[in-house]
C-alpha cells in the first residue's frame, strides 16, 4: 500500500484518513524494535497488529498514545500532526482512548464516577451517558460501588466503560480482552467492538491471537521483529499468506518440498505450478489440514486423479485426536516417511495403521521458494 505525503504540523485534509501512521522507527538501546511501520485506519475501522509477543505491537502503540517517542515517523490524526521526530503533542491533547492490559481504576472513586471521569457538560448528560455505558458491558447496578468490590473481569469492563466515555475519535486497544472468561468475552468483545464502529472510532488492536484477530479486524497488519510483513483483510491474510511462517501463524500447515522445471514442481500429490520462480529453484508447498481430503483405500489404490485435487498419495494413520468440533489425523507417508496432518469435521478417528490416501486442494496451495 502506498503512502501520501503527510500534511504538514496543524494542516488538515478533507479525505484524510482518522488515523495515519507513516515510516514508524522506535530504538531502544541501539536496537530497532520497531522498524517502518506504515498503516492507515479510517473511520469505523478496526485494524488489528498482530505478531507474537516482543514483535513491536505495543511499542507501536505506546507511541501513537504519546507515552513513547519514536526516532522516526510520523502519526497523524484528521490530517493533524500528533508526532514526528522533533515534535509531539501531549498524550492528554490526542483526543485518543487507551484501553491497556493493565487497566488502572482509580480505586478511591466509584464504578460511577470512574465511567464519568473524562466526560464535561451537564449532570443530567453525563449520568445518561454512564448508564448508557454501564448498560453496554453489562454492569447495571454497580454505579455505586468501588472497584476493591469487583472482580477482575468486572474491573475490566470499568476500564471499558470508562474509556468509551468521552467518544474518542481514535481507540487503542492493547490485549483488552485477555482478562475475562470465554463466557463473557465473545459478547463484551462483540459489544463493545459495534459501539466503537457506530460512533466512527479508529481502532487499533494489539494482539497475539490470530482468532481474535479474524474475529474482529477489518484489516490485519502482521507484524514480525518489529516489521508489517503482510496488511489486508483477514480473509486475504489467512488464504494468500505471504511466507511459510505468515501461513504459520494461522493454523498448523503441512509442507512438502519439490524442484521447479518450466513453472511446474512435480511431487507425489501430482504437478503445481510455480508462477515467477525460476527453473531448478527449490520450493516449499504449504497446505492447511483442513484442505487434505481422504479417501478410503480399495485394495492398494486410491480414487482418480483430478484436476482440482491432484494425484492422491497413501499414508498410515499415526494417530487421531477428537478435538471438538473436528477431529485432527495425523499420518506417516508411504513415499518419504514423513509426516502430515487432515482435518475432518466431527468425528473422525480411524485405528492407527490404517491405510487412507490423501489428497490436497490445488486452489488452497500457498508455492514459496526455500529461503536459508
Ligand atoms: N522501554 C523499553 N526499553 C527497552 N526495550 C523495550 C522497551 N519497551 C519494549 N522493549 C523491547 O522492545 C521489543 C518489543 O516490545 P513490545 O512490547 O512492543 O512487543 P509486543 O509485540 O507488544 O509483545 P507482547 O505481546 O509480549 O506485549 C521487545 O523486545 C521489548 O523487550
Amino acid at each position: 500500500m502506498s503512502l501520501d505525503t503527510p500534511t504538514a504540523p496543524g494542516e488538515t485534509t478533507a479525505q484524510a484518513p482518522r488515523l495515519e501512521v507513516a515510516h514508524l522507527s522506535c530504538v531502544f538501546d541501539g536496537r530497532e524494535v520497531v522498524r517502518d511501520v506504515s498503516f492507515r485506519v479510517a473511520p469505523g475501522e478496526i485494524m488489528c497488529l498482530l505478531g507474537p509477543s516482543g514483535c513491536g505491537k505495543s511499542t507501536t502503540l505506546r507511541v501513537i498514545a504519546g507515552i513513547e517517542r519514536q526516532s522516526a515517523g510520523s502519526v497523524h490524526a484528521d490530517g493533524k500532526m500528533l508526532c514526528n521526530e522533533v515534535f509531539s503533542t501531549p498524550p492528554e491533547a490526542r483526543g485518543i482512548g487507551l484501553i491497556f492490559q493493565d487497566f488502572a481504576l482509580f480505586p478511591h472513586l466509584t464504578v460511577g464516577q470512574n465511567v464519568s471521569f473524562g466526560l464535561r457538560g451537564p449532570k443530567a448528560r453525563v449520568q445518561a451517558r454512564v448508564g448508557e455505558l454501564l448498560e453496554r458491558v453489562d454492569l447495571v447496578g454497580y454505579a455505586d460501588k468501588t472497584p476493591h468490590m469487583l472482580s477482575g473481569g468486572e474491573q475490566q469492563r470499568v476500564a471499558l466503560a470508562r474509556a468509551l466515555a468521552p467518544r474518542p475519535r481514535i481507540m487503542l486497544m492493547d490485549e483488552p480482552f485477555s482478562g475475562l472468561d470465554n463466557r463473557l468475552r465473545d459478547g463484551i468483545r462483540d459489544e463493545t467492538l459495534q459501539l466503537l464502529k457506530e460512533e466512527g472510532t479508529a481502532v487499533v488492536l494489539v494482539t497475539h491471537e490470530p482468532e481474535e484477530a479474524m474475529r474482529m479486524a477489518d484489516q490485519i497488519a502482521l507484524m514480525r521483529d518489529g516489521q508489517i510483513v503482510q496488511k489486508g483483510a483477514p480473509y486475504n491474510i489467512y488464504n494468500a499468506p505471504c511466507d511459510k511462517a505468515a501461513a504459520a501463524f494461522f493454523s498448523d500447515i503441512n509442507v512438502i518440498r519439490g524442484r521447479v522445471t518450466g513453472l511446474l514442481t512435480d511431487t507425489v500429490f501430482g504437478q503445481f505450478l510455480a508462477p515467477g520462480v525460476g527453473d531448478g529453484t527449490e520450493v516449499e508447498i504449504v497446505f492447511r489440514p483442513q484442505h487434505v481430503k481422504l479417501d478410503f483405500d480399495r485394495h492398494g489404490s486410491g480414487p482418480n486423479p483430478t484436476p482440482q485435487d491432484g494425484v492422491p498419495a497413501r499414508g498410515l494413520v499415526e494417530r487421531a485426536r477428537f478435538m471438538g468440533h473436528e477431529s485432527l489425523v495425523e499420518f506417516r507417508m508411504d513415499f518419504d516417511g514423513g509426516r502430515l496432518k487432515a482435518t475432518v469435521p466431527g468425528v473422525f478417528l480411524p485405528k492407527p495403521g490404517t491405510p487412507l490416501w490423501l489428497s490436497v486442494r490445488r486452489d488452497r496451495c500457498f508455492v514459496f521458494p526455500v529461503t536459508a
